[in-house]
């Protein structure tokens, strides 16, 4: 299994690595400083570039570390990009900067005619680059660096970016941390900005990959974007579609007649070469019209619109076909509904994906263990386990036997021996329909028999996906123009 994702240390644990790995060597500092400005650079132009203006007003907030190099550095590729761009620095310490910090510096300031120094954090800017503080800091808070971050929150700005992690956050609480919007990790994951007590204060969270941290086994690490390796390779030439898996859906109901639909089209999506759907006799029409390629299978419903048990009877006469199971997106909590997810578990023998209603303690009893993944919301996840955090839903998934893709503004996806955050995605993903578009990819995912996935590998792949479809998606439609039927046409954008 090739390792998808990325570790996450301590700001204690980072600060020794990058000692260790650049030996005081100034020139690989350099080097290693220059892409990750131009990293930050790019993440901030390429996806938030449309909220910018095309001459923005800058406020590069330097400390005098390499963290403010970085931020400094970020400035310089941006004013390369958008020449007509006006910056200013805060230093809160001119004088104490360090070597590279201080030549990424002077070649900012070369710039005379765009970039000026200020006393102040005052005023109104399009962009913050904050660069005060990063893995180094050692509380307690100095004056001037609390000053300079309370001043800082109180800015109006369209986009605060702090560099690595925000200044004031550490390994421990230090008191005043500067509030952004986005904030672009630098080489390492740093495991300050995943504390449950931190969350929402870094703002989105990206990651720089500079390439020099190899892969140490750490117990939570970040979704790596390898993991869209194995889709990007080009199909077998001696294929069929039977090589590409074969999924078995059964979502949807009368009320929730959508789900089912945004399902089949995700996992088609995904490389699957198969996928057939039990839906309700009724919706069966209109979906074979909206998605062809799938095979329909109209089943016999409940009073209430949901599938009966007697669709048993159609899944035992395909059984045998599927390489993966999706249940529950839009079934309805209908017992009898329930029962038939349940009796589906027990007689088959492939990966199972649950979602939403079939997140229940009958039907999570009826999995087969090391074989399924649930991706439930916070609200779905407590109706079977007693807590959301970390250890919560460690000791589920290990004790179940199956992995998790716990859905959240940071979602974290744990099977008993790893644990991950994905950090791909925004709040545009904040609306109907994006959990069944999630679970669509799971499935598919986890029945392509050419991938062979394991539960908690599609649930890593299916997270990082929906989240980079989100962002392609915020280039086009913002955050609230936008409807989760968009996501199908950003597909191809990813794989
Ligand atoms: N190692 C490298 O060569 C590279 C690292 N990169 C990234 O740079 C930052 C870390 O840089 P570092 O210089 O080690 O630390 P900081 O920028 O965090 O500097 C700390 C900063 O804060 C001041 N400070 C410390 N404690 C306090 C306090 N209690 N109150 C006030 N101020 C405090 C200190 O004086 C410094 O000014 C990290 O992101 C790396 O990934 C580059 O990207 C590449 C090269």
């Amino acid at each position: 299994m090739e390792n998808f994702c990325d570790s996450i240390l301590t700001c204690k644990e980072s600060a020794e690595f990058e000692a260790d790995f650049f030996k005081g060597d100034v020139e690989k500092e350099l080097f290693a400083m220059r892409q990750a400005s131009k990293k930050i650079a790019e993440i901030v132009l390429g996806e938030f570039g449309r909220i910018l203006e095309a001459s923005p007003k800058i406020l590069v907030l330097s400390g005098s570390g390499h963290n403010g190099g970085d931020a400094l550095g970020a400035a310089l590729e941006i004013l390369n990009r958008l020449p007509s761009s006006k910056i200013d620095v805060f230093f809160t310490d001119k004088n104490r900067l360090k070597p590279n910090t201080q030549k990424i510096c002077g070649e900012l300031f070369s710039f005379k005619n765009s970039v000026f120094e200020v006393s102040e954090i005052s005023g109104e800017y399009d962009l913050v680059l904050e660069g005060l503080a990063g893995m180094s800091l050692k509380p307690p808070l100095r004056k001037g660096l609390e000053r300079a971050i309370v001043s800082a929150n109180a800015l109006s700005a369209k986009l605060k970016v702090s560099v690595d992690l925000p200044a004031g956050m550490s390994d421990e609480p230090c008191g005043a941390v500067f509030k952004s919007d986005l904030c672009v990790m630098a080489g390492i994951a740093k495991a300050p900005l995943f504390n449950p007590e931190n969350r929402g204060i870094a703002g989105r969270l990206r990651y720089a990959d500079l390439g020099f941290l190899p892969n140490l086994k750490t117990k939570k690490s970040i979704v790596s974007e390898r993991v869209l390796k194995p889709l990007l390779k080009l199909r077998n030439v001696c294929s069929d579609k039977r090589s590409y898996g074969h999924l078995f859906v059964f979502a949807g109901s009368r009320n929730y007649a959508g789900a089912a639909l945004m399902n089949v089209k995700a996992a088609i999506r995904s490389g699957v070469g198969l996928v057939s759907a039990f839906v309700p006799e009724n919706l069966a029409p209109s979906f074979a019209a909206a998605e062809p390629a799938a095979i329909w299978i109209p089943c016999p419903t409940t009073e209430d619109g949901s599938l009966s048990l007697e669709t048993f009877s159609l899944f035992r006469e395909r059984a045998g076909k599927e390489t993966a199971v999706l249940a529950g997106s839009g079934l309805s909590g209908n017992p009898e509904t329930l029962a038939l997810v349940s009796e589906v578990l027990r007689h088959t023998e492939a990966k199972v994906v649950l979602d939403a209603d079939a997140i229940s303690k009958s039907v999570i009893a009826s999995a087969k263990e090391n074989r399924t993944l649930i991706t439930p919301h916070h609200g779905e996840f407590l109706r079977v386990a007693r807590s959301v955090d970390d250890g919560g839903l460690s000791d589920f998934s290990k004790s179940r036997k199956i992995a998790i893709l716990l859905k959240s503004e940071l979602s974290r996806i744990a099977d008993g021996s790893n644990f991950a955050f994905n950090i791909s995605g925004s709040p545009i993903l904040s609306r109907a329909g994006s959990g069944d578009i999630l679970a669509g990819i799971a499935g598919g995912l986890l029945a392509r028999a050419d991938l062979d996935f394991t539960p908690f590998e599609s649930g890593c792949a299916a997270a990082f996906i929906a989240g980079k479809i989100a962002e392609k998606a915020c280039l086009k439609y913002g955050e609230n123009a936008y409807s989760s039927s968009c996501a199908f046409d950003f597909f191809r954008e990813i794989f």
